[in-house]
Parts: structure tokens; C-alpha cells; sequence
């Protein structure tokens, strides 16, 4: 099996909903998401995937859909006040934590064909959450984008 991977890095603000800690309150990030994509023969320029190929589809979502943008629970109480004020969100079914948005990346680069097979998402330099489906995947998360006005 051959495996390449790519790092991309994106800035985003979120919260834990019901979470006791400080990271109840809301913050931010210098994330990086680290996707691996897997195949057990290469193409006929001997590569799983270009790096540049990963870039420009996996590095273009993210820029487009999660850079800069405040991910939340649905149910966050400050959903509508940042509403009111245009702010671009990204609102989750579940608490955006780095497990759960490795899984929306890993959802999207497989949603979109790529032979993805693990997402690792960093959120601090020292603390990251890997998701790779196994034999029993759970639900997708649903996802919900408000655009920035
Ligand atoms: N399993 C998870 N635990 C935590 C998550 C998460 O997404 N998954 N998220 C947070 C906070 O959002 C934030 O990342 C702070 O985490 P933490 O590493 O505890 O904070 P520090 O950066 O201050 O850690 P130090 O190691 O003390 O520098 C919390 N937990």
C-alpha cells in the first residue's frame, strides 16, 4: 500500500458547548489538518495523488469553507447574535472539537473521491484528534454554513 499526505493549515474561532473548561469560552486556532489518502497502485506518474492535486482540492475547501470562520454547535446561544452581525459560520450537529472536525474533513475528501483514509486535525501545537472510519462508522455530521454579509 502506498500512502501520501498533505498538511493544511487554516485559522478558525469556536467553543465546547457544555464543556466545564476554558475552552467553553470562545477562542481560536492555528489549526492544521493532516490528510493521508491510500492506494494499492500508483498512477502512471508513480504517485497516489499529486501534492499539488491534494492542494488544490482538499487546500481550496478548507480556505473556502472553514479558514477564518467560527465553528459551532447549532445550538450555541451566540449563533444568533453573531447571525445578526454577518459574522461566516460554520454550525455543526455536534460540539466542533478537533475530533469532530477531522471527521467533516475526512467526510469531505472522501465525498469528493479522494482515497482518503485518516485525517488528523492539530489544534494546538501540542493536541491534535485523529478520525479514521472503522467497521462501524457513525452518522455524518450535519453541517450548516452561514455566509458572511
Ligand atoms: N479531546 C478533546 N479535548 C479537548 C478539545 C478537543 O477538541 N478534543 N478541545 C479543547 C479546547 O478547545 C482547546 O483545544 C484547548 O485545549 P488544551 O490542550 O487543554 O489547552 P492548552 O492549549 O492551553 O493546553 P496546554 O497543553 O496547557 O498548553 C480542550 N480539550
Amino acid at each position: 500500500m502506498f500512502a501520501v499526505t498533505k498538511e493544511i493549515h487554516f485559522c478558525y474561532g469556536h467553543r465546547l458547548l457544555g464543556y466545564a473548561g476554558k475552552c467553553r469560552h470562545l477562542h481560536g486556532h492555528n489549526g492544521k489538518a493532516v490528510v493521508t489518502l491510500e492506494a494499492p497502485e500508483l498512477d502512471r506518474l508513480g504517485m497516489v495523488l499529486d501534492f499539488g492535486e491534494m492542494k488544490r482540492v482538499l487546500g481550496r475547501w478548507v480556505d473556502d469553507s472553514l479558514d477564518h470562520r467560527m465553528l459551532l454547535h447549532r445550538d450555541d446561544p451566540v449563533v444568533p447574535e453573531l447571525e445578526r452581525q454577518g459574522e461566516p459560520l460554520v454550525l455543526l450537529d455536534v460540539n466542533p472539537t478537533a475530533e469532530n472536525i477531522a471527521r467533516l474533513i475526512f467526510d469531505h475528501a472522501a465525498a469528493v473521491g479522494l482515497p482518503v483514509t485518516e485525517v488528523t486535525l492539530w489544534e494546538t501545537a501540542n493536541a491534535f484528534a485523529t478520525y479514521r472510519p472503522a467497521g462501524t462508522t457513525s452518522r455524518p455530521i450535519t453541517v450548516t454554513v452561514r455566509a458572511a454579509r
